[in-house]
């Protein structure tokens, strides 16, 4: 197949889609015979209380554990691993964490059950670097770290832009503009798995057991600011220069509804965005300036800010016909 200018595919690309469960190995056994390279981006991204941390270990960890067994029988020798700035922090203690990059020293401590299946699930990834697959050859392992996803299809957007529609088109700053954290395109996220996928093999010495953090040219914003980039051309605004409430009055809020999230767990599922957890990672700096895919294998964000902001603009323009 010919490639673009930007070393991209040019023409059409067969898909196969194989609909399967990573936590039962059968069906990931199944999904990944024959593959050359696997990236194994799947996982139960909740920190809100939906899912149990049982099954967000069975899914995000067993899973895991699954995709490298079946890469191992198969003798599939290439595997690429969506882990997480997670895996790094913010930590339990909310020390920041400021244009960091892979090799910063820093307390990673977990609790949540996220974090901490990320975390073994990534170190699953990384041991498995050099273990030898079906026909002896060894296995090639290593790990993309996103900060946080941006883009279409990003339902926590979505819903901050439905929660704004449904208070007259403003949302209340509840997190100092001075916390920034480091956020990423999706498409760009994807693109640095196309290349990574690409490049494993050629550049195995290199990469094998490394991790990548995913990075763009998005601006270092505090998470609400960032939101805003997209959501006030969507006609909403962000009521305050600084938080309205004081912290300690947010984590009473965000305490009260980790209460009412469990007496209420025998009838409903009780999910809001605020949470002892989701306050505490949004008032924690976290922002990262590394140039290691790029000396590595080669990485330049293939959507710019400005392409980015717009793709995303129009996608919540256009979720809100589903919103209203
Ligand atoms: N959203 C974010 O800001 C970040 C996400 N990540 C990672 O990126 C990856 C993709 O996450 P998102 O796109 O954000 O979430 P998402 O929920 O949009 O995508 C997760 C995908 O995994 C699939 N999945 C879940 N359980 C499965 C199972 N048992 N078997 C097979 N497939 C299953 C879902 O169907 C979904 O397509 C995850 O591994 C997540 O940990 C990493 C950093 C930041
Ligand atoms: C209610 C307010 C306090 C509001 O500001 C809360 C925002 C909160 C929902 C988000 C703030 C930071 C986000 C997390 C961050 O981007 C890192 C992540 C990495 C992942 O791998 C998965 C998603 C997430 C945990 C992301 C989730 C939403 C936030 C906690």
């Amino acid at each position: 197949m010919e490639r673009g200018e930007n070393g991209g595919l040019k023409g059409p690309v067969q898909v196969t889609a194989i609909q399967g469960d990573v936590t039962q190995a059968h069906e990931v056994a199944a999904a990944v015979t024959g593959a050359h390279v696997v990236i194994h981006t799947a996982g139960l991204v909740d920190v809100f209380g939906r899912a149990s941390p049982k099954t967000i270990y069975e899914v995000n960890v067993q899973g895991t554990q699954n995709v490298i067994e079946a890469c191992v029988q198969a003798g599939t020798r290439l595997l690429v691993y969506t882990s997480s700035m997670e895996v790094v922090g913010p930590n339990t203690k909310g020390h920041p964490f400021y244009r960091g990059n892979e090799d910063t020293p820093y307390e990673a401590v977990h609790k949540h059950p996220y974090p901490c299946s990320k975390a073994l699930a990534e170190r699953l990834v990384l041991e498995a670097n050099g273990k030898k697959v079906r026909g002896g050859l060894p296995l090639v392992t290593c790990a993309l770290r996103p900060t946080g996803i941006y883009g279409e299809g990003h339902q926590i957007m979505r819903d901050f832009y439905r929660q704004g529609l449904r208070l007259g088109g403003r949302l209340f700053r509840a997190i100092p503009a001075s916390v920034e954290h480091g956020r990423v395109y999706v498409g760009n996220v994807a693109w640095m798995h196309v290349l990574v996928a690409r490049e494993l093999e050629q550049r195995a010495a290199l990469m094998g057991g490394q991790v990548y953090f995913c990075y763009d040219r998005s601006p270092y914003k505090s998470y609400e600011d960032f939101n805003m980039e997209f959501l006030g051309p969507c006609g909403l605004r962000l009521v305050g220069a600084r938080p309205l409430l004081p912290y300690w009055l947010l984590v009473l809020l965000a305490t009260l509804n980790a209460l009412l999230q469990w007496l209420l767990r025998p009838l409903l599922v009780y999910a809001p965005l605020l949470n002892p957890y989701t306050l505490a990672v949004a008032n924690t700096t976290f922002t990262v300036s590394t140039d290691k895919a790029q000396r590595h294998f080669g990485y330049e964000p293939l959507f710019s800010w400005e392409d980015s902001r717009t793709r995303t603009i129009l996608w919540v323009q256009a979720s809100e016909g589903s919103a209203r």
